[in-house]
């Protein structure tokens, strides 16, 4: 087999994963590149959370080894993978509702000011300074930086979710169906996230049912079905139809 690639954001080969008798991954092989993104599509069951949760230290590989940038990484837990650059981001975003941006990207690691060169209190000042800039890097607008984000629309709590990932500098995105549950001005703005997170020469990995969203985003697509590896293209050279067709096989 060939040497690993030095210059890969994140390597996986041969990626097993088994739950008793159920195989739910088999020989599951990826690489993503700076500034790549990589659609992971599949019909329910055909393992894509399986393989996200394996990356993201969720799960320990039943067999199988993950690179980033050529050396062996092991992730004991979604911390320890969150400390070595990988950050998933769930559909349910895990806000805090209540907080503005500059409080959940900081929620649990608050920077701290002492008052009167004493007294330590939230130093909300770089909280809500760290939140324009983080937001003003993705290129993205919101009017109201210290309101609670439980007025923000769908697209804008992405967005949050994933300034958080930037601001604590994570390298690879995992994003499980950002845009499912979004209107289309709403999934637009998403799409743009992402593609300015390639700018930065970040990595993602895109999971979606959309394949409108898959085709207009993403670089490569790697298709699952059945814990199976059944496909991967680069979307310059496949169509959506190619793509049902590996979905459903037969
Ligand atoms: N914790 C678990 N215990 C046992 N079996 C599991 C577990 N998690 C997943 N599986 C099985 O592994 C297989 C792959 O499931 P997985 O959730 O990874 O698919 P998926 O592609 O993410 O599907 P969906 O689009 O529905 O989320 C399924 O057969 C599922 O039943």
């Amino acid at each position: 087999m060939s040497e690993f690639d030095p210059t890969a954001l994140l390597e996986v080969r041969n990626l097993s994963k088994n739950f008793g008798a159920v195989q739910a991954l088999k020989d599951f092989s990826m690489t993503i590149h700076p500034g790549e993104v990589v659609a992971l599509a599949g019909d329910n069951g055909a393992g894509k959370t399986t393989m996200i949760k394996v990356v993201s230290g969720v799960f320990a590989p039943s067999s199988g080894e993950i690179r980033m940038q050529g050396k062996p990484v092991t992730f004991a837990s979604p911390q320890d993978a969150r400390a070595q650059g990988i950050e998933t981001i769930y559909q349910d975003l895990a806000l805090a509702d209540n907080l503005s941006i500059g409080g959940n990207i900081f929620l649990g690691r608050e920077p701290m000011r002492r008052l009167w060169g004493v007294l330590p209190v939230l130093d909300r000042k770089a909280m809500a300074e760290a939140a324009r800039e983080t937001m003003a890097r993705l290129d993205f607008h919101v009017s109201r930086l210290n309101a609670p984000v439980s007025n923000f629309s769908g697209g804008q709590r992405q967005a949050v979710a994933i300034g958080r990932a930037v601001y604590w500098n994570a390298q690879i995105l995992i994003m499980d169906e950002p845009t499912a549950a979004l209107g289309v001005p709403e999934q637009r703005k998403v799409l743009a996230l992402i593609r300015q997170l390639k700018t930065q020469g970040r990595g993602v990995i895109f999971i979606s049912h959309n394949l409108q969203d898959i085709f207009a985003v993403a670089d490569r697509i790697v298709v699952l079905r059945r814990g199976n590896t059944a496909g991967e293209r680069q979307i310059a050279d496949t169509n959506p139809d190619e793509i049902v067709k590996l979905m459903v096989g037969g």
